[in-house]
């Protein structure tokens, strides 16, 4: 975890092609030893971002402090930072200690010094075994950890990541996605790693920053981010959502059918103002006790998920049904089907209020 000593700090940086704006004005600050993730959807200036923390890209404005010096006018070669891309990039002829050694060869260090650090690094991505061996003759997760390797032997201040797992299939995924946030936390360098995948920014991150349209949305913890998104399109990208449609009446929601939602807080919302009332999936439950919040529906479809059923439940808060996760549990095996009619409950304190927009 950080210590909060800020490492990067990013001071209202732009990057403008022709005239798409792909970064817009954004500001910044990354701490000493995080694992921080750039998230957002295709398009949103993630990678722009990272191109101009590696010095790839050169900014239409601002400032990239690392260690409180502008990094903008040193050419990429100069920064302390590696960039990895989703390619590894291994030399196929060569194996894995030389792949490792690469870097440091070509800085002219000496052989002893040379050893012993890429024995370090095989020792961290315990491959110490296949040292001898060439890419070819290593698995996806393998080769991928010889890239990390390489990437971390010269220590630099930062490492970013570019989708550094999108080539991998989803049992390896999430492997590599505790692998990685293990490594993070033995070498203690800071990782910025851009992923459009919002499950593995919560999985690995110890901050997550939402970009759209080349912008900041949101930064916070994966918990932050999850339990209280900034508005409805931070909550509807982080995690499912049910969005019940409504106006704001003292402190409730009174839903098109008139019937009352209890919430926590409207969120600043004055009365009539036009809302959603947003409540995930996990949240529902077909048995609540003391829960402020319920309605009567009839199950639309049912979809067993192993550890859990995601329940579709049409009912009079609007066309599109309400989606329940219902752990298996608590149901025993017994099955739903379409029609049946069920009761969903939920606490105020897990309903958030959002402009309906
Ligand atoms: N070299 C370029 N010339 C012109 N426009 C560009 C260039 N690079 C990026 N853009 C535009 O800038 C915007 C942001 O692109 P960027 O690649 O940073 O997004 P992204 O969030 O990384 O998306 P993805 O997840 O698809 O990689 C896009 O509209 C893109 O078309």
């Amino acid at each position: 975890m950080n210590n909060e000593n800020t490492l990067l700090s990013i001071q209202n940086i732009s990057k403008h092609f022709n005239d798409s704006k792909a970064v817009d004005g954004l500001s910044l600050d990354i701490y000493e030893n995080e694992f921080f993730a750039l998230l957002g959807s295709s398009g949103s200036g993630k990678t722009t971002l990272l191109r101009m923390l590696a010095g790839l890209e050169t900014p239409t404005e601002g400032q990239i402090l690392l260690d409180d010096k502008d990094m903008v006018p040193v050419h990429a070669s100069k920064r302390p930072v590696n960039l990895m891309f989703q390619s590894y990039a291994l030399f196929p002829h060569m194996s894995v200690e030389q792949n490792i050694a690469y870097g440091l060869e070509m800085e002219r260090m000496e052989r002893s010094l040379i050893d012993k650090k890429v024995q370090e690094m095989l020792e961290i991505i315990q491959l110490e075994k296949m040292a001898k061996r060439r890419p070819d003759q290593l698995s996806g997760g393998q080769r991928q950890r010889v890239a990390l390797a390489r990437a971390l032997v010269k220590k630099p201040r930062l490492l970013l990541l570019d989708e550094p797992l999108g080539a991998l299939d989803k049992k390896l995924r999430s492997e590599m996605q505790l692998e990685l946030k293990r490594l993070q936390h033995e070498v203690g360098i800071t990782f910025v790693i851009v992923t459009h995948d919002q499950e593995e920014a919560l999985v690995m991150a110890d901050r997550i920053a939402i970009m759209r349209d080349g912008n900041l949305l949101q930064c916070g913890t994966p918990q932050e981010i999850y339990e209280h998104p900034k508005d409805r399109f931070a909550a509807d990208f982080i995690g499912e959502m049910n969005f019940l449609p409504g106006v704001v009446q003292g402190d409730s929601i009174i839903a098109s059918s008139k019937r009352k939602i209890s919430v926590m807080s409207t969120n600043g919302f004055e009365d009539g103002e036009s809302v959603v009332a947003a409540i995930r999936p996990e949240r529902m439950s077909l048995f609540l006790e003391n829960a402020e919040n319920s309605i009567e529906g009839k199950v639309h479809t049912s979809a067993y998920h192993g550890m859990d059923i995601l329940l579709h439940v049409s009912t009079e808060f609007g066309e599109k049904p309400i989606s329940v996760r219902v752990p298996i549990h608590s149901v025993g095996d017994k099955p739903f089907k379409a029609g049946d009619s069920v009761t969903l409950y939920w606490y105020e304190k897990d309903t958030r209020v959002f402009a309906n927009k």
